[in-house]
């Protein structure tokens, strides 16, 4: 109910307006103080003495800070003037004898009293909004556990600092605000959703930072705009511990990570660093120029390139295998053979005298230097050594010194005197050499050592393991086919040769160089945030945790969307189990936002005939529209032309987004050809743009994870959706984009689910 008639309506804008002013104020004060700054920064310079000015520097720095800090602070109150807040709440705190009214937006505002004006969305007591219900209530503070009393629980409209409405809520109305919100159109950008963060939502984003947190989310439940709202609630609760630059956002592609871009300044986090699985690796590895990856599995799967059924599974073994915790097992022995190899045959000795014995080298690489890769192992113990030659040298010259000394003196002592000192000229010549030799040795006798160390690179080292039969059945734990790895061999082979890799040979060949070399980039991210986590092996993410050393993960995903399920993980309880020692927090989103109850009861029908995957349904929030439409047809012309004119008529009304969805990249081309005939000229996706302009668009149905668009049109002209789960999960991704409407366009009997 829509409450300009409310009794408290013209309290509220009076209360609007006293905040406004506050701003106003505030954002005055701060630019007298920014003047009275700026003036005794130019006072310093005036009177800077080159000589001795270090009161006059700290004056510069001081206020030069202040400046930069206050800027970005008056910034935002500015940019929150338009909407200063977006909700209020009315609680008791037991300890207090009257309710206090808090307003929430999207920053804290305080007088100088201390006396809150706004709060924001991410202090504790704002949770309340978010979870709490009419009556008794607690929430987590800094200080602990608090309960209290919650009377009122308001929404707001304010737009261009004008009240437009407000709606108090109870238990029985529904989330005015969120309905509004999701009537809305998509554009081609994520947009923030602080004010209609949902109790479910609310717990994933405050979930405890010290543990790993695994969230299985249906589709459209809000998995990635929630990641970025935890992002921006752990840099604010955190922000002793955290800046935004040692976040790391892994999305799937590039396309994606342009989708989300938009959110991240609004939420303060767009220096977050944003990447995926390839770059990430890419850099890490520094193989740009050496290699390319080649990633058209999925597409070899599901095109027809005349491959037998049993040449598929075998394409799809090599993906599980690649990315599995036996393969991860295999490398590690691998390692162990390396580093083996890598022990000393035998002690460094210079002129017979011990600089160092094999078992201090072999203690050395094994134990005080196990925590490094280990060619920086061999550069530590190099440097070990040769700090040790040079001062082992004077001692050995002292040494041989005294020894010849005595050798000389008896020399001298000798009855017949002729020959006692031809000897003794004798013995103070070999002396001499020896120490000659002791002197040159010493600089050469340890790099003279060391290159019995052989340092392949892990490229080189890979590619061997991978490209020998007899290296891969040796390492590998437990039995391997020998057809198999004659199989997995001859496939490295071919790709190797080609100067190639595919994405499965990413984390073992991270995993080795950080096993080997280490990395020369340094690695900032100490918080991982993965979406669409169901598509990554658990190879790959061992590796990830690995090499970035942290456990502070947060991963999302959907196992009903994992269209990669050959080669990606099967449930979390294993990633939890096998990446995480079972210590991670699940959680799980239900609720599903973004399409109508129409269109997300139809992708449901899908998923249940052929999913099997024990993953609770999406259940979307009550909101109704057109139904989906199925238009069956039997010749491609008819298909075309009415496809063709209801993309014009999409593309006249309000909607900003229309993706046209084929099931392959093959079936996409076929369509753009003939909608091209229509005069209908599309672009089409692979996922790998770096942007995305609203509009239009064909784009294949594997490509169109984790995105949305007002009206997604599923068209079949060639290819077929099968009873199995690749294709249902296909269907399903293709059918959950659609936030208003859906139309599927079919060549008779090509949907086998729709039959
Ligand atoms: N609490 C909310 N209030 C308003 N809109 C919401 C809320 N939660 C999610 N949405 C909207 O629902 C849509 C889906 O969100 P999002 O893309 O984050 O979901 P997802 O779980 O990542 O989806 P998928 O797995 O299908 O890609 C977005 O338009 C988002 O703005």
């Amino acid at each position: 109910m829509s409450e300009l008639n409310h009794p408290d309506y013209n309290e509220e804008l009076d209360h609007l307006e006293r905040t406004k002013s506050y701003m106003d104020h505030f954002i005055n004060e701060i630019s007298n103080k920014q003047q009275h700054s700026a003036g005794q920064i130019k006072e310093a310079y005036e009177i800077l003495d080159f000589l001795d000015s270090s009161q006059s520097y700290i004056t510069i720095l001081v206020n030069a800070r202040y400046l930069d800090h206050s800027t970005e602070t008056v910034d935002k109150v500015k940019r929150a003037k338009s909407s200063p807040y977006f909700s209020r709440i009315d609680f008791r705190d037991h300890r207090d004898e009257e309710p206090k009214s808090y307003y929430i937006g999207k920053l804290s505002l305080f007088k100088e009293d201390n006396e809150p004006v706004i709060i924001d969305w991410r202090s504790p007591i704002a949770s309340l909004y978010y979870e709490g219900r009419l009556g008794e209530v607690s929430y987590k503070a800094y200080e602990g556990e608090i309960t209290g009393e919650l009377s009122l629980k308001r929404q707001y409209t304010i737009e261009n600092e004008e009240l437009q409405d407000f709606f108090d809520v109870d238990i029985t109305t529904t989330d005015e605000l969120l309905q509004a919100s999701l009537r809305g159109s998509a554009d081609n950008k994520l947009k923030d959703i602080v004010s209609t963060i949902q109790a479910e939502q609310n717990q994933v984003i405050r979930a405890d930072l010290n543990k790993p947190l695994i969230v299985q989310g249906t589709a459209g439940s809000g998995k990635t705009t929630i990641a970025l709202h935890r992002i921006a609630y752990l840099i604010y609760t955190y922000e002793k511990s955290f800046n935004p630059e040692n976040f790391m956002i892994i999305a799937p592609n590039k396309l994606f990570l342009d989708y989300i871009s938009n959110v991240l300044p609004d939420l303060g986090v767009e220096e977050a660093k944003q990447t995926t699985f390839t770059s990430f690796c890419f850099e890490l590895l520094e193989i740009k120029e050496q290699l390319t990856l080649q990633d058209y599995k999925l597409s070899t799967l599901l095109e027809n390139y005349g491959l037998t059924n049993s040449e598929k599974d075998l394409i799809k073994w090599r993906a599980t295998f690649k990315g599995s915790m036996t393969f991860k097992k295999l490398i590690d022995n691998y390692i162990c053979q390396i580093e083996q190899d890598l022990l000393p045959k035998e002690g460094i000795e210079l002129e017979g005298y011990s600089i160092m014995s094999k078992d201090e080298i072999t203690t050395a690489f094994m134990k005080d230097y196990s925590y490094l890769p280990l060619f920086q192992r061999i550069d530590h113990i190099k440097k070990k050594l040769s700090t040790r030659a040079k001062q082992q040298k004077s001692l050995i010259i002292q040494s041989i010194q005294s020894e010849y000394e005595q050798k000389i003196d008896q020399a001298r002592k000798s009855e017949n005197q002729e020959l006692g000192r031809k000897n003794a000229v004798a013995l103070m010549e070999e002396r001499d050499q020896k120490i000659a030799r002791v002197k040159q040795g010493a600089g050469k006798i340890v790099s003279k050592y060391t290159k019995q160390f052989s340092k392949k690179n892990y490229l080189t080292h890979y590619k061997n393991l991978m490209k020998t039969p007899s290296l891969l059945k040796k390492f590998c734990p437990g039995n391997i086919d020998e057809e198999k790895v004659n199989y997995l061999s001859k496939t490295a082979k071919t790709l190797f040769k080609h100067k190639q890799l595919e994405l499965e040979d990413l984390a073992p060949l991270l995993y080795i160089k950080a096993n080997l070399e280490g990395f020369s980039t340094e690695i900032e991210s100490t918080n991982v945030i993965i979406d669409e986590a169901q598509d990554f092996s658990l190879f790959q993410l061992h590796t990830l945790k690995y090499v970035l050393n942290t456990k502070n993960f947060t991963l999302l995903g959907d196992l009903s969307q994992g269209i990669h399920a050959y080669r990606s993980i099967k449930d979390w309880e294993t990633v939890n189990n096998h990446i995480f020692d079972k210590e991670a927090t699940s959680l799980s989103l239900q609720q599903s936002y973004r399409t109508t109850v129409e269109i997300m009861n139809l992708a449901n029908q899908i998923l249940e005939q052929s999913v099997n995957d024990n993953v609770p349904l999406a259940r979307p929030v009550v909101r109704h529209g057109k139904k989906p439409e199925n238009n069956v047809y039997t010749q491609i012309p008819d298909l075309i032309q009415d496809l063709a004119e209801t993309i014009t008529k999409l593309q006249s009304s309000n909607y900003n987004s229309i993706a046209i969805i084929g099931k392959t990249m093959n079936e996409c081309e076929t369509i753009k050809q003939n909608l091209q005939q229509q005069r209908i000229d599309l672009p089409v996706l692979t996922g790998s743009e770096e942007d995305y302009q609203a509009g239009a668009v064909i784009i294949p149905s594997y490509a169109t994870k984790g995105l949305e668009f007002d009206t997604a049109l599923i068209v079949n002209l060639e290819e077929e959706y099968q009873k199995n789960e690749l294709d249902a999960k296909l269907l399903y991704v293709s059918m959950t984009r659609a936030m208003h409407e859906l139309y599927i366009f079919n060549i008779l009997g090509k949907i086998e689910f729709l039959n």
